[in-house]
């Protein structure tokens, strides 16, 4: 559906150095960049600030011309045939609407039929369908302006699929929502991701959201991608490691340590130590051999946290 192949966006920016004098840098914002998403996948799109995902999503939607590099969107090539992959795709900004303002919500969905010729018939079923789902049926008459942030989401989210795109690249589709508000948003992704086989690109700031709905996570960093599988796999090419929690009946004489194979401590609390050990290593070994040796009141395992795994994939470059 996407085919991204060694795609490279640079931006000249010219900066005052003198009285007048300018000098005129590059910005490399994508840079040699080449990834492949299937029908029907949904994939999370990462990174820190000024990463390049914007870049990328607007090249993906054909908004800016690539510098070098080749692009393909559900078969078109998004900067020469944007009239078409409008059609095809569908976009929502978390952070601003598509909708009209100060039309009700039923106008702005009216007048989206008519600039994609959606089919009458068609309209009306993806219309009652998305009502029903995203709790939309009492606001059709309210204003945009009007709305709060959660329902103008879901607003937005309806008008971004009525005329039935392939993909849906979605913005920070959850910034600035509450808790119900998000799961709801992510239930109904996940729905018409399963029902209509439409194809996700996310990209967020919000863990959650990948956790919840991608079953595979592209990061990108200065431009390129510094790691592309699932959200397990992270784990494991973060080098981060897992920690067994262990409660001792007693401390040890002397704030001594637990001693092990395949893991250390790195905290000891009264007679409660914490060891590291590989997230690809197994539990079981490491439990057997500490009850073994040492007088165990309890055990618990700790998962590593996705923020740290990514903030330590970040920081390596
Ligand atoms: N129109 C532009 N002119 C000059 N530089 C730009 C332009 N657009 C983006 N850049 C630069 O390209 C780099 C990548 O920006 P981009 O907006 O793609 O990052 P991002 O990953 O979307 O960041 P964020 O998470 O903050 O939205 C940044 O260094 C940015 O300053």
């Amino acid at each position: 559906m996407i085919e991204v192949e060694d795609l490279s966006r640079t931006f000249v920016v010219r900066r005052r150095t003198g009285r007048v004098r300018r000098t005129a840098t590059e910005v490399r914002a994508v840079d040699h960049l080449s990834f492949e998403v299937e029908r029907g996948e949904m994939v999370g799109y990462i990174g820190p600030n000024g990463a390049g995902k914007s870049t990328t999503v607007k090249m993906l939607t054909g908004i800016l011309v690539p510098t070098s590099g080749r692009l393909s969107v559900a078969g078109v090539d998004p900067s020469r045939n944007r009239v078409d992959l409008t059609r095809r795709i569908g976009v929502v900004f978390g952070q601003r609407t598509t909708l009209w303002w100060d039309l009700p919500l039923r106008d702005s969905f009216e007048l989206l039929r008519r600039i994609y010729r959606i089919d009458g018939t068609r309209f009306r079923q993806n219309l009652a369908e998305f009502c029903e789902l995203l709790d939309l049926g009492d606001l059709l008459d309210t204003p945009v302006r009007q709305l709060s942030l959660g329902q103008r989401m879901r607003g937005d989210i309806a008008a971004a699929l009525l005329h039935d795109p392939e993909i849906l690249y979605l913005d920070e589709p959850t910034i600035g929502l509450d808790v119900v508000s998000k799961s709801r948003l992510r239930a109904f992704l996940r729905e018409v991701n399963a029902a209509r086989d439409v194809t996700l690109l996310l990209t967020t700031h919000d863990l959650q959201d990948i956790e919840q709905l991608c079953s595979r996570v592209m990061v990108i960093d200065h431009g390129s991608l510094v790691y592309d599988g699932s959200l397990a796999g992270l784990h494991t090419q973060g080098g981060s490691t897992r920690t067994l929690v262990v409660d001792l009946v007693d401390p040890l004489p002397d704030e001594g340590r637990i001693r092990v194979e395949g893991a250390s401590v790195h905290k000891v609390e009264g007679p409660r130590q914490w060891l590291s050990f590989p997230t690809d290593a197994s539990a079981a070994p490491l439990v057997a051999a500490v009850a073994a040796s040492y007088d165990v009141a309890d055990l618990s395992i700790l998962e590593p946290a996705i923020e740290d795994v990514i903030a330590e994939l970040y920081s390596r470059r």
